[in-house]
């Protein structure tokens, strides 16, 4: 059976972040994820509870959170390699997801050149990111994503995320396989899936073209349902829907 859950940065995103659980419930949801969202990497201990009790009193589960990527309205996409910032958020962002049995953290690349220099200081963050995370028995997730809305993210292809996992060599560090983005890059996800679900730490989704809900582009859904089947983690839907909260196709 497969368990969707809503991604709150791109859903319900009509309402204020502390409404949003609550909103996800009410239309069927149980389980969420979200970027971090808070500005910067140590937000104060009051706004970390308020997220905390509105996701308790909204009875779902924060199943997948990102860490502080910056400014990701403004672009940024990680601060991985910027590494005094990255570590100040590890802690921080790994309490957050133990006190809520989250067990998924994102661990977005950045927009950094793909140079030896940076390559060596997101090996060295993303496997203490992962020794801290393992603290609280969490998997830490390596994304990658299309070229055309991340233009200087240099993660973007399956192939140099696995490169990436690879080299930091721990076992609680895998793939975040965001379908939407690797299909808009040209991979054949069912391929993907078949031969590497098993790398899969967390899967998103959206169609292409247009990262609306499932159906509404060209991407062979049914397959990649009936694919996932046999993943067992959750599957976000990270998609974009124009009206309020968040179409929900299965219901269509
Ligand atoms: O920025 C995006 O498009 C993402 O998918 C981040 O997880």
């Amino acid at each position: 059976m497969l368990r969707f859950d809503v991604n709150l940065s791109i859903l319900f995103t009509d309402l204020p972040l502390l409404d949003r659980p609550s909103a996800a419930a009410r239309a069927g949801f149980d389980a969420v994820e979200m970027w971090w969202p808070f500005d910067g990497p140590t937000p104060p201990r009051a706004e970390l509870q308020a997220l905390r009790s509105a996701v308790d009193d909204a009875g779902v589960r924060l199943v997948a959170l990102n860490f502080d990527a910056g400014d990701m309205p403004g672009g940024d996409r990680g601060v991985l390699t910027s590494t005094d910032r990255f570590l100040a958020n590890v802690d921080v962002a790994v309490e957050l997801a133990g006190s809520l049995g989250c067990r998924i953290l994102n661990a977005l690349y950045g927009n950094a050149d793909d140079t030896p220099e940076c390559r060596r200081a997101a090996t060295a963050n993303l496997r203490k990111a992962a020794d801290r995370a393992a603290d609280i028995g969490a998997t830490v997730v390596v994304e990658a994503l299309n070229t055309y809305e991340n233009p200087r993210y240099p993660i973007t292809s399956s192939k140099r995320a696995f490169e990436v996992i690879d080299d930091v060599g721990r076992d609680n560090v895998k793939f975040l396989a965001d379908l939407y983005h690797l299909h808009r890059m040209g991979e054949d996800v069912l391929d993907l899936i078949d031969t590497q679900a098993h790398r899969f730490g967390h899967v998103q989704i959206a169609d292409d073209p247009g990262r609306g809900h499932p159906g509404s582009g060209r991407m062979p859904y049914r397959a990649i349902f009936e694919r996932l089947e046999a993943y067992g983690g959750h599957i976000g839907l990270e998609y974009r829907h124009e009206g309020q909260g968040a179409f929900d196709w299965r219901t269509a």
